[in-house]
């Protein structure tokens, strides 16, 4: 049933393929469990020990070759190799010890609890939220690992020994314990995806798309909030607003592809050249808007004035053009943020269509705001 879940899941998730391994691990532990049932039944150590064995190890991996292709978006022809020799170096001593009584099995669970342990371990680097989903999967595997550690240990005292293992009460409780978490397993993976899918939208509706800073709409709106906690805190608020100099002309010589590349620079300076407290968003073309709470006017009109010198003296080289650009900045203050956000952004634009008139390149601040200060 749980297969069959994960098989819908992966219809409806556009083919996603980790899915599809996932959903097959759950008919090969299936089919293995089934071969490994039928050993009291049938005397055919082949199919009953060890392909019984390949399954249910091949089941683990299946799952952890699912979180690769999760989390790295693809296997990589290196992780396929890898694969393949771990697989052999299982199957050779199991095709060595598969006649001798429980041996196959102490090999094959010692070998499921290295997979879960590297399930954990690849866990360890998903970078999701919520991260609930990890931390529960992370959860089943160490459990599900000490489970398996815990059957070797109970066989291993009975390999070479004529006792049918599964019979002990307490390898049936093993037995049930590894069906739980199986079936936890398969329920919980796709909520993995679903925090993936979650990350992706909220991004989507957050961030402009070429250059990653704040979108118009989320800017306005975290700004509103710096704002409204910089009035109970009584600080002082400033707000920036940059335009790339002449762009135009940039886009008429070197094409639309360049002028993007280099809005992405631009974005990615102020980025660099700002505090990871300032907020930072594209309004529109080629005019970003920079809200810095808890600053004074000196402090803005310095950071303004290096970020000019940064972009104009930046080793401007895109796709081997020698784009040569510089900005424009306008900037507006209130102390204790005792404007609203509408105006303050508009001083900062008068202030910016001022730097332009003054010959660009430059920062230049609302007269207003030098009257405060
Ligand atoms: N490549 C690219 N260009 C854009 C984008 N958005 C706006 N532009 C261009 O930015 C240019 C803005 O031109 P103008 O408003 O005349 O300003 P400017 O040439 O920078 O001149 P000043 O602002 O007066 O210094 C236009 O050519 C737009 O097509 C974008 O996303 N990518």
């Amino acid at each position: 049933m749980i297969g069959c879940y994960l098989a819908m899941v992966y219809m409806l998730r556009r083919h996603d393929q980790c899915f599809l391994l996932w959903s097959v691990a759950c008919f090969v532990f299936v089919a293995g469990g089934c071969a490994a049932g039928i050993r009291t039944y049938v005397d055919m150590p082949l199919l009953t020990y060890l392909l019984a064995d390949v399954l249910l190890l091949l089941s683990p991996a299946l799952v952890v070759a699912g979180l690769v292709l999760f989390l790295r978006g693809q296997l990589s022809a290196r992780a396929k190799q890898q694969a393949a020799l771990l697989l052999t170096l299982f199957l050779l001593p199991l095709a060595m010890l598969y006649q001798v009584s429980n041996a196959s099995t102490a090999l094959t669970s010692f070998s499921i609890a290295v997979l879960f342990i590297y399930a954990i371990v690849l866990l360890k680097n998903a970078r999701l939220t919520p991260v609930f989903p990890v931390y529960i999967l992370q959860l089943f595997f160490a459990v599900h690992a000490s489970l398996m550690v815990l059957q070797v240990i109970l066989v291993l005292p009975l390999i070479g020994e004529e006792h049918r293992t599964f019979s002990l009460p307490s390898l049936q409780w093993v037995l049930l314990g590894h069906v739980l978490l199986t079936t936890s397993t398969g329920l919980m993976l796709p909520l993995l995806s679903f925090s993936l899918t979650e990350n992706q939208l909220l991004r989507l509706t957050e961030l402009d798309d070429l250059t990653q800073l704040l979108n118009r709409r989320e800017f306005f709106k975290r700004a509103n909030l710096a704002l409204l906690h910089s009035r109970r805190q009584q600080h002082s608020v400033v707000v920036l607003m940059i335009d790339l100099d002449h762009f135009k002309q940039i886009n008429d010589q070197w094409g639309h592809a360049i002028g993007d590349l280099a809005l992405k620079k631009v974005a990615d300076l102020l980025k660099v050249g700002l505090r990871t407290s300032d907020l930072i968003g594209r309004l529109g073309g080629e005019e970003f808007a920079v809200l810095m709470p808890n600053t004074s006017a000196e402090q803005a009109a310095l950071i303004g004035q290096r970020l000019c010198e940064r972009i104009a003296h930046h080793a401007w080289e895109i796709e081997a053009r020698p784009v040569k650009l510089t900005v424009s900045v306008g900037g507006a203050s209130c102390v204790a943020a005792l404007q609203d956000l509408k105006q303050l952004l508009a001083d900062a634009d008068n202030a910016l269509y001022q730097a332009k008139a003054q010959g660009r390149n430059r920062i230049v601040f609302d007269s207003e705001f030098e009257k405060q200060t």
